[in-house]
C-alpha cells in the first residue's frame, strides 16, 4: 500500500487528533456454495485510521469491498480475522451504537409513515424522550432542508428520491452521533440533490462530526473530504489527504517563449529550455503576476494548466495499476 506522511497543509493536524476508527489487518472471507466450500475474500488485511472531526471518503470500484468494510465497522458482520476499534471500543460493542449514525445506500423507509412519524420511530429506538424529540426533529428537518409541512403531512411513498435521502439523513442524525457512516449518500440524486447533500455534509463537518462515507461520485468526494482511501479487490491500495495524493493546489504547468532567463528562473525554479527554443516548468501561486511579468519581458505563454490531478484521473490510474499488477 502506498503510505504517505501527514500533510502539513491539511486542515486537520492528525498528530493532535485522536483516532475514531482504527482497524488492524481486518479480513473478511465469505463462504458460499451448497457445502459452503467456496471462499470469497472480500477484504484483505485492511489497516486504516480515521481521526476525530475528519471527513473520510472510502472509494473503490464495484465489488471492491467497501460495503463489507462498512458492515464490519458497524458490527453487522464479524471479521474472519483482525481487529478494529470504533470510538475506543472494539467493533461490534453495543454501547458504541448510541454514538453512531448510519445512512444505508438504500434505506428501507416505511411507505405509509410521514417523515415526522418516521423520525419519531427512529428517536424511539434510541429512547429519546418526547420532549427532546419535539425540539430535535424540527432542528434536523431544517438542517436537511425539509419543510415541516411536508414532514408532517406527506407519506414517504410520495417523497422524491432527494427528499427520501434527506429524511434518511435526518434519521441517521437523530441520536446526535459523533461518528456518521454514509453509504453512497449521493447515489441517484440529480445535481441539485447532490449539491444539497454536499451542503448537509459540510454543515456536519462544521459541527465537528466525524464522517465516513463511500461514494462513486468523485467530484463530490474531492470537494468534501479531508482524506480518502482506495480499496481495490479487497485491498487498501492507498490512503492520504487529497493534497498528498493529488499534488498541491495552485501548481501550474507552464510553457512559453522569449523573455529574460534570469527573471523567468526566479518564477519557475524547475525552468528548462527545449530544443525548439521554448521553455517550460512548474509555477507556484500567483500566476497573474507571472503573466504580467512575461508580458513586460515581451515573452509569450504557449500553454498553461493546473498540474494537480483530478481525483477521477488519480483513481483510474491507481485501479489500472492494481489490475495490471494482478494480471
Ligand atoms: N454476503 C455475501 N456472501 C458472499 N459474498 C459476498 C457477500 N457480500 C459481499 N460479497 C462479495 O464480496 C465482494 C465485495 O462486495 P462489497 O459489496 O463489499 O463491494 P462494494 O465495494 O461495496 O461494491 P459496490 O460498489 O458495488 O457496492 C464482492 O465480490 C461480493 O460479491
Amino acid at each position: 500500500m502506498k503510505s504517505v506522511t501527514d500533510d502539513p497543509d491539511s486542515q486537520l493536524n492528525t498528530a493532535d487528533t485522536p483516532p475514531v476508527v482504527l482497524t488492524s489487518e481486518l479480513r473478511k472471507v465469505y463462504r458460499t456454495g451448497f457445502w459452503l466450500n467456496q471462499k470469497i475474500v472480500s477484504l484483505k488485511n485492511c489497516s486504516l485510521t480515521v481521526y476525530k472531526g475528519e471527513t473520510f471518503g472510502l472509494l473503490g470500484p464495484n465489488g471492491a469491498g467497501k460495503t463489507t468494510l462498512l458492515k464490519l465497522l458497524l458490527g453487522i458482520i464479524h471479521p474472519t480475522s483482525g481487529r478494529g476499534l470504533l470510538l475506543d471500543k472494539p467493533i461490534g460493542d453495543r454501547s458504541v451504537k448510541q454514538h453512531i449514525g448510519y445512512l444505508p445506500e438504500n434505506p428501507y423507509l416505511y411507505d405509509y409513515l410521514t417523515g415526522w412519524e418516521f423520525l419519531q420511530l427512529a428517536a424511539g429506538l434510541f429512547q429519546i424522550p418526547q420532549s427532546v424529540q419535539r425540539q430535535r426533529i424540527p432542528q434536523l428537518l431544517e438542517l436537511v432542508g425539509l419543510s415541516q409541512a411536508d414532514a408532517r403531512k406527506k407519506l414517504l411513498r410520495r417523497y422524491s428520491k432527494g427528499m427520501l435521502q434527506r429524511v434518511g439523513m435526518a434519521q441517521a442524525l437523530i441520536n446526535e452521533p459523533d461518528l456518521v457512516f454514509l453509504d453512497e449518500p449521493m447515489s441517484g440524486l440529480d445535481p441539485v440533490g447532490r449539491y444539497q447533500m454536499r451542503e448537509i455534509i459540510l454543515a456536519l463537518k462544521a459541527a465537528g462530526k466525524t464522517i465516513f462515507f463511500n461514494s462513486h461520485v468523485l467530484s463530490e468526494v474531492e470537494q468534501i473530504c479531508d482524506r480518502i482511501a482506495i480499496l481495490a479487490q479487497g485491498e487498501l491500495i492507498c490512503s492520504g489527504s487529497l493534497n498528498e495524493l493529488l499534488g498541491v493546489d495552485h501548481t501550474y504547468y507552464v510553457k512559453g517563449q522569449g523573455g529574460d532567463w534570469e527573471i523567468l528562473k526566479k518564477w519557475i525554479p524547475t525552468l528548462r529550455f527545449e530544443p525548439d527554443g521554448s521553455w517550460q516548468g512548474t509555477l507556484q501561486d500567483d500566476y497573474y503576476d507571472f503573466l504580467a511579468s512575461v508580458r513586460l519581458m515581451e515573452g509569450k505563454i504557449i500553454a498553461m494548466n493546473l498540474s494537480r490531478y483530478s481525483l477521477e484521473e488519480f483513481f483510474i490510474q491507481q485501479i489500472q495499476r492494481k489490475n495490471n499488477s494482478v494480471n
